[in-house]
């Protein structure tokens, strides 16, 4: 089912709108990198989708068994081991699941973020990079034809990220998940999007599009001059927001 936001407005209290007629269709299976400046009401985008909030005006459409969601900061209970952390997750999803089950469903989502002999790690043992794998497995866990991620990597070093990047690729492609990711890193939306939607600010609006082709992603050539024509516009957002 694909996800259909339809003149989507959002006011917090008597404010200005956050969001102000937000139109877009997000495929499922597909992958789409929402960009936008710093408080233009990504997040809060992201929230109406996984029904966290309610839009002021407009409608949306999203499958019926609501979203998986995965944040910048891990959020992992420091008590419970990554493993502890996912068999959770996945006793939420489904109450009637049986431990064995869970045990074994956990050992597979371990090994699909790479993480298969971290399992028994508490997260204060695990590097950034690795607790956000495990979130991104509890994410997983939950089972959910989407997934929505908030920046969840803008806190880890270029490296880590890099990889991550390889690793969300491959896991999206093997999963079939519909993924909205959002980002203020132009170059992460080319490296990861099918299409990059733009952001306006204040109010937040879908204001321009790009789709990432084949050979964006075969020639870096090509996806550089298309990181650069996305960071123009959205500098000239962020200008024109500052006026
Ligand atoms: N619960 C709330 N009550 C009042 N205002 C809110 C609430 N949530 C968000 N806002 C306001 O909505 C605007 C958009 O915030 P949002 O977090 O969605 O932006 P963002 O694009 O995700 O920002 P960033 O990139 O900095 O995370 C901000 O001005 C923020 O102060």
């Amino acid at each position: 089912m694909p996800v259909v936001l339809e003149n989507l407005g959002k006011r917090f209290g008597d404010g200005a709108p956050v969001l102000d007629d937000v139109n877009a269709t997000i495929a499922q299976g597909e992958f789409v990198a929402l960009l936008g400046a710093s408080g233009c009401g990504k997040s809060t985008l992201l929230n109406i989708m996984a029904g966290l909030e309610k839009p002021t005006s407009g409608a949306l459409e999203v499958p019926s068994d609501g979203a998986a969601f995965m944040f910048q900061d891990a959020s992992l209970f420091p008590w419970l081991t990554a493993r502890g952390n996912i068999e959770l997750a996945l006793q939420l999803a489904d109450k009637t699941s049986t431990k064995a089950g869970r045990r074994e469903r956990a050992s597979e989502l371990l090994e699909l973020v790479h993480l298969g002999g971290a399992g028994d790690k508490r997260p204060h043992e695990l590097s950034g990079g690795m607790r956000q794998r495990v979130a991104l497995a509890r994410s997983l866990a939950q089972d959910r034809q989407l997934l929505l991620m908030d920046e969840p990597f803008a806190a880890l070093d270029a490296i880590t990220r890099d990889l991550l990047h390889d690793e969300l690729e491959r896991i999206w492609k093997e999963t079939g998940r519909t993924i909205v990711f959002v980002t203020h890193n132009v170059r992460e939306a080319v490296r990861l999007g099918q299409r990059v939607l733009l952001l306006s600010s204040r109010p937040g609006r879908v204001v321009a599009e790009w789709e990432v082709t084949e050979e964006h992603r075969t020639d870096a050539g090509r996806a550089g001059e298309l990181t650069g024509v996305i960071t123009r516009r959205l500098r000239e957002e962020i200008r024109r927001h500052a006026k």
